[in-house]
């Protein structure tokens, strides 16, 4: 097949001739058939300007999540809307739909994935696709195709055309037999979620592929995210969004995890500052591929008496989801972060009350209880 080798060749002298300095740079190029699907031009996003060519292109996988909106938000102010491509493969609301491109993208589509990739020139890719640690357990058959089956498709695509590649990881990649106070970036991972287990594989196929074909492959292994304007997607760690809209919505919150269950946690600002710096860090500067970030670690007892300053009325009562309360209980209770500080200057903003008065401001404490009353 002349069009693999000729591709094949291609790709390679172009990643020994970037300096990845491994020699061996021979791209898992897979067969390359006409794609049955053409994806819908879009003049507006087709038509680069020269200004615009020097930023990179951007494709967010998964990206409807609690994470990939603001993602898109925060990258679009830096590079350009016409430059990052949302895509996911549920419906977007309007306002996300006219915030700028969005495409379906379904990641176990293969060739689909690849001719959005080409036919956009894609040149970064920020891979959210995932089912979170509880909806993994739920359905492990899923959570295996998305997030082990969609990740080689990714992989395989980044290789093959030479894109930057960020996958998040998370505290949900260690388990009962790692140190868990606090976890350092290199130590036993043995997570007992499939959640867990796809990304401890995500992290070592992302670091193989760099090692072995020279890509780009970055990983930040986040804490869990909390977030005001979107919702999060069926983690361990969505408590501590919810007892934000219980406060605001209702003065009760009803708690799925113990009281004193310790676990990372970040702001969405600081997660998402942090996945651009690390995407613009310069590669002599990563000493590693997967980097712990760390803000702040609480327990679901510690956050309700910070949400009481704000909402003194608030009620917690606490009924356990064993599922979530096993899961939490070989997770992390803090992270050791000093390899991200070190190398790429990592920082973050926010800690426990500035996390809380910022989420109230964003959902309007005004409007809690007292108005519903
Ligand atoms: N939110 C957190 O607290 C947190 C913490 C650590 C790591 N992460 C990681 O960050 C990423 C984004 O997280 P999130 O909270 O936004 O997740 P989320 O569950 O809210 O969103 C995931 C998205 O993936 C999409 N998806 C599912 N199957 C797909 C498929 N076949 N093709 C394309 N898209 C598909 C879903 O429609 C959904 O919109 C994930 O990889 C997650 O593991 C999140
Ligand atoms: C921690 C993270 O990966 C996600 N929020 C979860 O709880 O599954």
């Amino acid at each position: 097949m002349p069009v693999v080798k000729n591709v094949s060749r291609a790709v390679s002298q172009l990643l020994q001739s970037s300096g990845c300095g491994c020699g061996i740079s021979i791209v898992p190029v897979r067969c390359i058939g006409v794609s049955p699907r053409q994806v819908a031009s879009d003049a507006s996003f087709h038509s680069v300007s020269f200004a615009e060519s020097d930023h990179p292109r951007v494709l967010i996988t998964g990206g409807l999540g609690q994470l990939g909106v603001g993602l898109a938000k925060l990258l679009r102010k830096r590079f350009g809307k016409s430059n990052v491509i949302l895509s996911d493969i549920r419906k977007p609301a309007d306002n996300v739909f006219y915030s700028g491109p969005f495409i379906y993208a379904d990641i176990l589509d293969y060739k689909n994935l690849r001719e959005i990739v080409v036919n956009n020139r894609i040149t970064w890719l920020f891979h959210y696709s995932a089912l979170l640690s509880a909806v993994g357990e739920a359905n492990v058959p899923l959570a295996r195709a998305v997030n082990i089956t969609g990740l080689h498709n990714v992989l395989d695509i980044a290789a093959e055309h030479n894109l930057r590649l960020f996958v998040p990881s998370t505290i949900g990649a260690f388990g009962p037999t790692s140190p868990r106070d606090p976890t350092p970036d290199l130590c036993i991972q043995r997570p007992r979620t499939i959640y867990g287990v796809s990304k401890v594989h995500a992290e070592l196929m992302g670091e193989y592929y760099h090692y072995r074909y020279g890509l780009d492959f970055r990983c930040l292994r986040y804490p869990g995210i909390i977030s005001a304007d979107s919702q999060p997607g069926g983690g361990t760690t969505d408590y501590a969004v919810q007892i934000f809209h219980d406060a605001i919505k209702t003065g009760k919150f009803q708690c799925n995890l113990k009281p004193d269950t310790r676990l990372p946690m970040m702001y969405i600002d600081d997660c998402l500052k942090a996945t651009l710096e690390v995407m613009e860090a310069p590669a002599e500067a990563l000493s590693m591929r997967t980097y712990n970030i760390s803000a702040m670690s609480f327990s679901p007892e510690e956050l309700a008496q910070e949400v009481q300053k704000h909402v003194p009325e608030l009620q917690v009562t606490y009924n356990v989801d064993e599922v979530r309360q096993a899961i939490a209980d070989s997770w992390p209770m803090n992270f050791d972060d000093r390899n991200a500080r070190r190398d790429w200057g990592w920082k973050h903003d926010y800690d426990l009350p500035e996390l809380v008065t910022t989420m109230f401001s964003f959902l309007g404490s005004d409007s809690r209880i007292a108005q519903a009353n």
